[in-house]
Parts: structure tokens; C-alpha cells; sequence
């Protein structure tokens, strides 16, 4: 599904080159689901940008549905990203004049898909998400988490091989937070969708199977572990 293939990103500034990722490679299988745990500084919104093709990387290769991504034009990038890459922000991105409903709809509307069919993928996801009965309010008469379900309904709408999430629980309380993780746990489970957690919260780490941890650039341990429901 996806796969980092000795992965290493530099920027340069002038005649200074920094080294912010070094050789990693990790593969996430179909149905997989990973948090990328990391402090600040580690690397982790370089490798989210890599893996989303927002750049393209020094040397390595990212691999989505067997397709490198780093080699793709333009216009195919965008397209792919369309249709496979579903994102997940901390800071929801809901666009504050369109209702739930239309912020769910919205990636249907750029694939020119007929308003019913919007309309009826939108609701059920937004049921599935367990706030049906929110679709014709709009975000700010919603509480952070309910927002954060939105984005999730949005994210999961083109039916992507693979959602990213950066940072999803960043600004919800303990409580919120576990509800959020555990919905995108279920969805998971329940749906075989494809999931990588970008974190910096152990927290959130220890909830999933299995975590890959940045330090300094390098990817220092990839590990499975048995989880305990909090
Ligand atoms: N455009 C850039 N030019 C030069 N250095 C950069 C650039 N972007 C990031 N860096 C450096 O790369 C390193 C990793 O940054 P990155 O943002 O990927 O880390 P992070 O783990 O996501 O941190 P945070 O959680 O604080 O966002 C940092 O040392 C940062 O200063």
C-alpha cells in the first residue's frame, strides 16, 4: 500500500545544506495502521509533506498502490492526491461558509460527481462518523471533536488508499482526544482503511499496534505492541 523506500530529504539554503531525513524506509500494508511518532524537530511534517507529494524528495522513493509518486507530473500528482490521499489536520481545515454537509461533499464536487450522489455518500459518512444529524449546521456551531469528525467524514469521501493524519488530536482535551483515536481505530477495523498517525504524543502512540518513531531525522524503531483499551 505504501511504501518509503531509503527515503532521505536535505534542504538547502544558499550554500548550507541540512540534513532532515536520513535512508528511511517502512512499508504499511493494506488495512494497515501506524502512528509516526516524533518530538518536535524530528522530521515528521517532512516526511508527512514527502509522503503526500506536496515536495519531492532528495533521494528515495514513496510507493502508494505500487505507484512512485516523486515521478508523477504534475497534473497527475494532483489528481492522484485527489482521489487516493485523504488528510486529516490538527487544525480541522473545515471551510467556515459551507455547511458539514458541503465540507464533506467538497472533494466530490473537484471529481464533478452529481449532487445526490454527494449528498448521499456525505450523510452516511457523516452518520458513520456518528454525527448524522449535524449536516446543516456549519463548523463553528460545533464542538472541536464533532469538527474533527467532519474532517474525518471529508478525508474517507473519494475512497483514498491511504488517509494521513497530522496531528489529529492536537487540539481536543484527553477525553476528546480518545474518542477521536478510537473512532479512526474503528474505522480501521471495521472498514480496512489504510492509516498513518503522524503524532508527537505518546498518548496517541500507545494506542496503536504498531509505531514508527523518528529521532533526529532517522527512523529509530518500528515496533508492534500489544494495546490495552485505555
Ligand atoms: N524549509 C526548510 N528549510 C530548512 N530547514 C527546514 C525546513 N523545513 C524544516 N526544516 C528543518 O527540518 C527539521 C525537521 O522539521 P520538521 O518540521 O519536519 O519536524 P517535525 O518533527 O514535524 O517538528 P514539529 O512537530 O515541530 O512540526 C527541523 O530541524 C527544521 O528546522
Amino acid at each position: 500500500m505504501l511504501a518509503v523506500r531509503g527515503l532521505s530529504h536535505s534542504f538547502t539554503n544558499g550554500t548550507e545544506t541540512t540534513p532532515v531525513l536520513q535512508q528511511i524506509d517502512f512499508e504499511v500494508e493494506a488495512g494497515g495502521l501506524v502512528s509516526l511518532l516524533g518530538s518536535s524537530g524530528s522530521g515528521k511534517s517532512t516526511l508527512l509533506n514527502l509522503m503526500a507529494g506536496l515536495m519531492k524528495p532528495t533521494t528515495g522513493s514513496i510507493l502508494i498502490n505500487g505507484e512512485a509518486i516523486e515521478r508523477m507530473n504534475e497534473n497527475r500528482l494532483a489528481e492522484f492526491r485527489r482521489s487516493q490521499i485523504g488528510f486529516i489536520f490538527q487544525s480541522y481545515e473545515l471551510i467556515p461558509h459551507l455547511t458539514v454537509r458541503e465540507n464533506v461533499e467538497l472533494p466530490l464536487v473537484f471529481q464533478g460527481v452529481r449532487p445526490k450522489v454527494r449528498r448521499e455518500k456525505a450523510d452516511s459518512l457523516l452518520t458513520r462518523v456518528g454525527i448524522g444529524d449535524k449536516g446543516a449546521l456549519f463548523p463553528s456551531q460545533l464542538s472541536g471533536g464533532q469538527q474533527q469528525r467532519v474532517s474525518i467524514a471529508r478525508s474517507l469521501v473519494t475512497e483514498p488508499a491511504i488517509v494521513f493524519a497530522d496531528e489529529p488530536t492536537g487540539n481536543l482535551d484527553t477525553k476528546t482526544e480518545e474518542e477521536i483515536i478510537a473512532l479512526l481505530l474503528e474505522l480501521n477495523g471495521t472498514l480496512g482503511l489504510t492509516f498513518v498517525i503522524v503524532t508527537h504524543e505518546l498518548e496517541v502512540a500507545k494506542r496503536t499496534r504498531r509505531v514508527i518513531h523518528l529521532r533526529d531525522g532517522r527512523l529509530v524503531e518500528d515496533r508492534r505492541q500489544e494495546v490495552t483499551p485505555p
